[in-house]
């Protein structure tokens, strides 16, 4: 029998920090965001990812007390910030976060120092304190030796860890990032990315990152909640995110995907697995989730997971004879069109193993990676 791997659900237990319940947002007549619902437990990263204009930035500017919601709850520790029922609405400085924003936001004229002590300064800190504060928020982005030059005879990079200097300072309960590495080259993202994650780790702040770039959500977060059009399309760990997209817009956004449709033709009797008629034939689907013979099914199968071969794969299911229609060279990977059942299939696979157009091969793939939506994506 074929057992379906089961998501690695080992979410946190840990006591919640940041509560938000039945937000909505408005503009105007406009509902920009809602309602949504989540919560990050203490110490963790929560992403919002999703594409432009999804309401990422909004909600976050209505945790960190930037925009004014409609209606519902947003609770930090034990405290309500927002709450429609209780017409409460804290300012944005008196509820102990920090925010980083994308485009640095610190001032050019000042040294590294002054920008960093800035916060503590406002926060009436004696200058000890400042001190204490400057000097380990400077150390936690390798920025000491920077300390006494002005902040616009730095980089970009430079900058942004200033700007995380300045936000750590005063060590607040709650760390709010908007998309805060949009604003530099690949590689100095990839290298932030990481000791962001690390800096995360170490002070144990808890923090709601946003941002549309995939990578860094599932490099970053220990929960990711995909934000579509005002609303959460699906919520998780970047492990069952990625593997066990829910929706076809998740599947979709979350890394590439051919999205099958097809008829629940029968259930086999050796076990769980389950027979959807497509136009390209019979694909077996390594577990039912209750759909019932006859009704209408879309399967996401990522495109590294299908399998391409020039012998022919042992066993008989889902294995198709294929013409490579198109090969395109992607450095490490190349992408591979081919047609089945009247549409085109996207295989992602290891540009080492080169395959040329026109040549017929084997296309299969395992059940177990074929994923059940819950919703029907269009018909293809
Ligand atoms: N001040 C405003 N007035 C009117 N509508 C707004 C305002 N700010 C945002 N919106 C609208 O609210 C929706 C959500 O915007 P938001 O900036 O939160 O999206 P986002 O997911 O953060 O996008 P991006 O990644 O492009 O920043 C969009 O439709 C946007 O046009």
């Amino acid at each position: 029998m074929q057992t379906q791997a089961q998501p690695q659900d080992k979410e946190i237990q840990a006591e919640t920090e940041i509560e938000v319940r039945d937000l909505e947002i408005r503009y105007g007549a406009v509902a920009a965001v809602g309602p949504v619902s989540f919560s990050v437990p203490k110490g963790k990263q929560l992403t919002l990812l999703g594409p432009s204009g999804c309401g990422k930035s909004t909600t976050l500017r209505a945790i960190a007390g930037l925009e004014k919601p409609a209606a519902g709850v947003i609770k930090i520790g034990d405290r309500n910030m927002y709450s429609s029922a209780e017409n409460l609405n804290i300012p944005a400085e008196d509820r102990g976060l920090s925010m980083v924003f994308q485009s640095y936001a610190i001032w050019p004229h000042m040294t590294v120092y002054d920008n960093v002590a800035y916060g503590l300064k406002v926060r009436r800190k004696n200058r000890e304190e400042i001190d204490a504060g400057v000097k380990r928020a400077l150390a936690l982005v390798q920025m000491e030796a920077y300390a006494s030059r002005p902040a616009s005879q730095l980089s970009g990079g430079q900058q942004q860890r200033v700007a995380l200097a300045r936000a750590c300072a005063f060590s607040p309960e709650v760390l709010l990032f908007d998309e805060p590495l949009s604003n530099l080259d690949a590689k100095l993202r990839g290298d932030m990315r990481i000791e962001l994650r690390e800096l995360q780790h170490s002070l144990g702040v808890t923090s709601i990152y946003v941002t549309h770039d995939l990578e860094e959500a599932l490099a970053m977060s220990d929960c990711i909640v995909v934000m579509n059009k005002g609303r959460i399309e699906q919520s998780g760990t970047p492990y069952e995110i990625y593997n066990y997209p829910r929706t076809a817009f998740v599947a979709d956004f979350v890394g590439s995907s051919n999205l099958i449709s097809g008829t629940v033709r029968e259930d086999l009797s050796s076990g769980n697995d389950v027979v959807i008629e497509t136009q390209g034939g019979e694909l077996i689907h390594g577990n039912t989730h209750g759909r019932k013979r006859g009704s209408q099914a879309t399967l996401s199968v990522r495109t590294v997971h299908l399998q391409l071969s020039s012998q022919r794969p042992a066993g008989d299911r889902n294995v198709w004879q294929v013409t490579i229609a198109r090969s395109v060279f992607l450095g490490d990977l190349s992408e591979i069109h081919v047609e089945w059942g009247g549409r085109k299939l996207i295989i992602r696979r290891s540009a080492l193993d080169r395959m040329e157009e026109g040549q017929q091969v084997f296309l299969s793939v395992d059940p177990n990676r074929c994923v059940l939506l819950e919703d029907d994506a269009p018909a293809a």
